[in-house]
């Protein structure tokens, strides 16, 4: 998890003293694949929840664990001191927070936002700035890992909640550092799964044991979580979204367009691109990443 922004006041709860999160309300915006999860963590670990969903339907098994329903993002805003948020992409962080009933609208002095959604740098300043213009304090805090980072004083709030909600958090500065390093970090593994699926295919047309090259892979250099994950899965062309293709592919194009921004050549990023945009078109992009996969197993690859 890396944070790079502004939350302010120390939260005061302790994690490790469970009676004094009672205290505290957490609001949660985006329950998706992501937001429920760690809703559901959070509650876990004794922290109490308003939560809002863009699909109001998708609160309800949030309150049958014990959270509270905030009818609009205002809401939620306005009986929380912290909020965070979890959304698709730059879009939908934007709207949630400049729309009607949106988070500005309640957002002020005291009252601290967590943007947890991948998004751009310009995404994240353009929050951020709107939020700390009416006194609110503002955090952007991007996740790396999946369903299984305030000014400095709001990261430390926060990170009573970031102990629940991932390993390790990184604080990184100025707003917008956060979206780079996680869009970075992203288009490295977008890149790196096209490779994988074009081996696991070239081994198997070549006459090899796709499991045997996973075993091989394994012991090697390349070894790393995400082959280890996703391959038995993906020679299966089993694909249950832990992370849906179409932000994998919006992760991509944001960090080209942060290539362009500074001049990277990167011919191997807008290459795997191509081959997310192509699964999109096959209608795999509410599958898991791994789904690109498909775009060279069915023959039908991006040239
Ligand atoms: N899945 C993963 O492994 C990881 C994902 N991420 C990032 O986290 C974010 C969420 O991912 P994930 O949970 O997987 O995605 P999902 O597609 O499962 O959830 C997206 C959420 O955004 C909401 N949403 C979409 N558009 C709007 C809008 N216009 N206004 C309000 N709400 C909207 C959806 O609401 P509704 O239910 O109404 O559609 C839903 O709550 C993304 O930025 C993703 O890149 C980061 C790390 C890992
Ligand atoms: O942004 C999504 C990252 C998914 C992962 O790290 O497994």
């Amino acid at each position: 998890m890396w944070h790079s922004h502004c939350l302010v006041e120390r939260i005061c709860f302790d994690p490790r003293n469970p009676s004094v999160r009672e205290m505290e309300e957490i609001g949660f915006l985006g329950l998706g694949i992501m937001g429920k999860a760690m809703s559901m963590n959070l509650l876990r670990h004794g922290f109490k929840l308003t939560v809002w969903n863009r699909t109001l339907s998708r609160c309800d098994e949030l309150v049958e664990h014990g959270a509270t329903i905030g009818e609009t993002p205002a809401a939620v805003i306005k009986k929380c001191k912290y909020t965070i948020a979890m959304l698709s992409d730059p879009a939908a962080a934007l709207s949630v927070v400049f729309g009607e009933d949106g988070v500005l609208e309640q957002i002020g002095s005291g009252k601290g936002y967590i943007d947890m959604s991948t998004v751009d740098a310009e995404t994240s300043s353009k929050i951020s700035e709107a939020i700390t213009s009416k006194g609110g304090s503002f955090l952007e805090a991007p996740v790396s890992g999946s369903k299984n980072l305030l000014r400095m004083a709001l990261y430390e709030a926060a990170l009573p909640a970031f102990d629940v909600l991932g390993k390790k958090s990184f604080f990184l500065g100025q707003v917008g550092n956060g979206a780079k390093m996680k869009l970075v970090v992203n288009m490295i593994m977008g890149s790196m799964m096209n490779a994988f699926s074009e081996g696991l295919v070239l081994a198997d047309k070549s006459g090899l044991n796709p499991q045997t090259l996973l075993d091989v892979l394994d012991l090697g250099a390349i070894a790393n979580p995400m082959f280890k994950m996703k391959g038995p899965s993906m020679i299966q062309s089993s694909y249950s979204p832990a992370f849906p293709l179409k932000h994998q592919q919006k992760d991509m194009r944001l960090a080209l367009a942060l290539g362009d921004e500074n001049e990277v050549p990167m011919p191997v990023a807008a290459a795997a691109n191509e081959a997310f945009k192509k699964a999109r078109g096959m209608g795999l992009g509410d599958l898991d990443f791994s789904a690109v996969h498909e775009t060279v197993s069915s023959g039908k690859g991006s040239s």
